[in-house]
């Protein structure tokens, strides 16, 4: 097991035993590490550029680090955007949609992007928590009551992931697509456009994806 896999199993027990939940499981839904390395170039001289697009992630979980050049911000509930800078010895971690969904909107999973600029090129390492074939993503009862009301019918994380790169998802705002998907009072809707601009500076420069464990 990696040392990215006991963080991440670390971090799990974390929040089961927030909700009160640790002593029934000890992992929240059973994941595959997916590791990926990612190089954003530097722009054209004095150009603030797009890495990667605004999104929430559709993995489980991530676990990110980054080399310090800088570029990976996240948007607040208020919609400003701010720059996230990691000290060499630190991680993130996100919460994604699937995640977010089986705390039944507990937990909130950030929107986020890269914008380039400066110098120097970036890398990043992330280590993707990907539910393993037919997990099916349901919220605990324990984490339903009056004051969250289930949100989310229950969905199968295969067909979320089919759904959010179709041609139907892709037009949807990364944030709202499992509310269209697996929404329980959200009417489907495509009115949330999602724009891209073809000068986007992101290239996988080593993708090198591959499972190292199943937990
Ligand atoms: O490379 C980064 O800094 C962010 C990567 C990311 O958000 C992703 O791949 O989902
Ligand atoms: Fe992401």
């Amino acid at each position: 097991m990696t040392k990215l896999d006991e963080l991440k199993d670390m971090i799990d027990m974390m929040i089961l035993d927030s909700y009160g939940l640790g002593e029934k499981s000890n992992s929240i839904v059973p994941c595959k590490t997916l590791l990926q390395v990612m190089k954003y170039s530097t722009p054209p001289s004095g150009e603030y550029m797009k890495g990667l697009q605004a999104h929430t992630d559709k993995q489980f979980s991530t676990v990110l680090c980054d080399d310090q050049v800088s570029g990976l911000e996240f948007e607040t509930k208020d919609g400003q955007w701010n720059k996230l800078s990691l000290s060499p010895s630190s991680f993130i971690f996100f919460v994604g949609d699937p995640l977010m969904a089986w705390s039944n909107g507990r937990m909130h999973p950030v929107k986020h992007r890269v914008m380039m600029s400066g110098e120097k090129d970036r890398y990043s390492l992330g280590a993707f928590a990907v539910p393993v074939e037919g997990t099916i993503i349901k919220t605990p009862k324990e984490l339903v009551d009056e004051e969250y009301p289930q949100i989310l019918k229950e969905f199968d994380h295969m067909d979320f992931t089919k759904f959010s790169y179709s041609e139907e998802g892709r037009a949807i705002d990364s944030a709202r697509q499992v509310f269209v998907f697996a929404g329980i009072s959200t009417l489907r809707t495509t009115s949330w456009i999602f724009r891209d601009t073809p000068n986007s500076c992101i290239e996988i420069f080593y993708f090198h994806s591959h499972w190292v464990s199943e937990c």
